[in-house]
């Protein structure tokens, strides 16, 4: 039935705004017109793949090609270009020298139109979904422990000493070493809040710091130290684990793989290198590939899938969240994000 107008007084319609939702995306970097953007690939399918609710940027620096930006365009990624970063002036040997460019992974904190993110490196997979730790409580930086058995350590007090921060009872950190180290992350993965003044204090401070062998991850461990909160080794399995600390981890729960050892790329995985030809690493490179090769999980190939299915698979996520945490023992991980 029509409302019943009688007076002619225009009527004031006052809109109240529904309160826009914080915008959350995971976000990657790839820089050069070499293979990495097979990586990016892989990790774009494979958050489509575990239904993940939130898009996947890439900052890319300007030397990606023009082919390369359309086949990540054509995977529903949203390009970014960033101007690199370099540390200052140095005579540093970088563990890896093209860790240099690493630097540039800082302009992420530069994309403030996103309340958190996620950074996951181009050589990362997603196995299950992980949206759920975004809900993790706000002022944090979130990361995985890192381990410094790997000869890429071989620099390193602690490598020296054999010590390592994920068996911190096996060789104790000797006192005429001074403290022992704060706990280390591995940048590959990390849970952010991008912010302006951060961005400017990162890069200013960059300015006055000298560059070390793990450059950018290295840098990230100082800057955040204070806020620093390690998370289970589920969320960022970096493979020297599983021959390094094979009792700190359970492969069959890790929702994110990191192929950072030597020769682990599945892209250029030829099995030679050392332990290259464990089963476990033959397995992970084989479940990479099954993804990459998925043309289903093409994004033009995929439709919307509905809320309740990447909710769901939200609320399984948690209750692992919540299963990981008492086997840690190693540290206090984090306190779970409420299931409400
Ligand atoms: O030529 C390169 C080298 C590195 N990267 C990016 O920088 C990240 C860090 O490098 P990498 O993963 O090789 O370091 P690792 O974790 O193996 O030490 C990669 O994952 C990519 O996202 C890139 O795009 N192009
Ligand atoms: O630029 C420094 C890099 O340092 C880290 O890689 C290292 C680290 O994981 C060591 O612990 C391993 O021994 C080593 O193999 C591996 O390359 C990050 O994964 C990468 O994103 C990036 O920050
Ligand atoms: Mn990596």
């Amino acid at each position: 039935m029509a409302p019943n107008i009688t007076s002619t007084k225009a009527a004031t319609l006052t809109v109240t705004k529904a309160p826009v939702p914080p915008k959350r995306a995971y976000v990657t970097f790839l820089a050069g017109n070499g293979d990495y953007v097979k990586g990016v690939m892989g990790l774009a399918k494979g958050l489509r793949k575990v239904k993940s609710k939130y898009p996947l940027v890439v900052a890319h620096l300007p030397d990606v090609p023009e082919d390369h930006r359309k086949i990540l365009v054509d995977q529903g990624c949203i390009l970014k270009e960033i101007k690199p970063v370099y540390p200052p002036e140095n005579q540093t040997q970088f563990a890896m020298a093209y860790y240099v460019i690493n630097y540039s992974k800082l302009r992420i904190w530069e994309f403030v139109e996103y309340s958190k993110m996620i950074y996951l490196d181009g050589d990362i997979q997603v196995f299950d979904n992980i949206d759920h730790l975004f809900d993790m409580e706000d002022g944090y930086f979130y990361a995985v422990m890192d381990c410094f058995c790997e000869k890429t350590w071989s620099h390193t007090p602690q490598y020296k000493i054999g010590y390592c921060q994920q068996c911190p009872d096996k060789v104790h950190w000797p006192s005429k070493l001074g403290p022992k180290p704060p706990l280390y992350f591995n940048a590959g993965m990390f849970v952010y809040e991008p912010s302006l003044s951060v961005y400017e204090d990162l890069l200013t401070t960059l300015k006055v710091t000298p560059p070390t062998p793990f450059a950018e991850q290295d840098y990230l461990n100082m800057f955040f130290r204070d806020i620093y909160r390690p998370i289970p080794p589920i969320y960022n399995l970096v493979l020297a684990m599983l021959w390094r600390h094979p009792d700190n981890i359970e492969i069959e729960k890790a929702k994110v793989v990191h192929y950072c050892a030597a020769g682990s790329k599945p892209w250029r995985y030829n099995g030679k290198e050392q332990n290259m030809d464990m089963e476990h690493i033959k397995m992970l490179v084989a479940k990479w590939w099954d993804i990459y090769n998925d043309e289903s999980l093409d994004y033009k190939n995929v439709v919307a899938t509905g809320e309740a299915e990447a909710d769901e698979d939200e609320h399984a996520g948690l209750q692992q969240l919540f299963a990981a945490l008492p086997k840690a023992g190693v540290v206090r991980y984090i306190n779970a994000p409420s299931a409400a």
